[in-house]
């Protein structure tokens, strides 16, 4: 079963509003003064859900390092996504299939802001490596502002292998470099496509690299390196909804 804690207050109001019937009990913090916090608490015990008071330093342990503001729910994530799964909801999206491959990427509030950018365009799915790789903690959830819990996450072993599957299923794939010969604005991200960001130190692995189809750069005229994976993220992911037509 895939049970996680959510804190903070938009996080937990996003669940609330999109998932009740996946919150299974609310945690408030003993004395929270906070009114938003006892807004949702109220508005858990309109749709039934169970609502307790706890110490503050319950609340502490289970946040880890992410601000839990007062407020906690115990949640019943979707599932990960394994191989299969993501080759059946490739299929399912057809012409419309649009998955964001994260090669690598070990901060957990990156993770979240590109699942919260993911979840924005509605991407199909979102997939991460197994291992050396940020996972779904609640730091990552909490940045996700509740992208976390709309958008399917695929994690795989072998992400080159997973990759060309993808590409047997007519998936493209553009890998992200900013050493790319061509920009993101002469790509074509019409179809079926995958795109593929590097981690935040070392980019693409060498195989993941050399198993895209293409490579595009966003252009930066300005002096520096390298964007922000989440950032590179969502740029390239809203130049693909441009160019596939979604204006909504
Ligand atoms: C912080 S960057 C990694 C920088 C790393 N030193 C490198 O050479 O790739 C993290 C990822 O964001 C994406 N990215 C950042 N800036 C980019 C740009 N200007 N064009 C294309 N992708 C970019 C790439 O996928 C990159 O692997």
């Amino acid at each position: 079963m895939n049970v996680h804690w959510i804190v903070g207050v938009h996080p937990v109001a996003g669940a609330l509003d999109n998932d009740p019937a996946r919150v299974r009990e609310v945690l408030v913090e003993q004395g929270a003064r906070n009114a938003r916090v006892q807004q949702l608490a109220e508005r858990a015990r309109t749709l039934g859900i169970p609502v307790h008071t706890r110490a503050r330093e319950q609340l502490d342990r289970l946040a880890g390092n992410a601000r839990h503001q007062g407020i906690a729910i115990h949640y019943e994530a979707p599932p990960t996504l394994d191989e299969a799964a993501l080759e059946a909801a490739v299929d399912a999206a057809g012409q419309g299939a649009l998955v964001l491959v994260l090669d690598g990427v070990t901060d957990p509030h990156n993770l979240g802001a590109c699942l919260r950018s993911a979840a924005a365009a509605a991407a199909t799915a979102v997939v991460v490596p197994k291992d050396r790789a940020a996972g779904l903690t609640p730091v990552a959830r909490r940045a996700s502002a509740g992208g976390a819990e709309r958008v399917p996450l695929a994690t795989v072993t072998n992400l080159a292998r997973t990759l060309r599957e993808l590409k047997q299923r007519g998936v493209w794939i553009t890998g992200l470099a900013g050493d790319a010969p061509r920009t993101i604005y002469e790509t074509d991200f019409t179809g079926p496509l995958a795109l593929v960001l590097g981690s935040e130190g070392e980019g693409m692995r060498r195989l993941t690299r050399e198993a895209c189809d293409f490579l595009a750069r966003i252009p930066m005229p300005g002096a520096m390196e390298s964007l922000n994976v989440s950032v590179a993220t969502g740029v390239v992911l809203f130049e693909a909804l441009r160019q596939r037509g979604v204006a909504r």
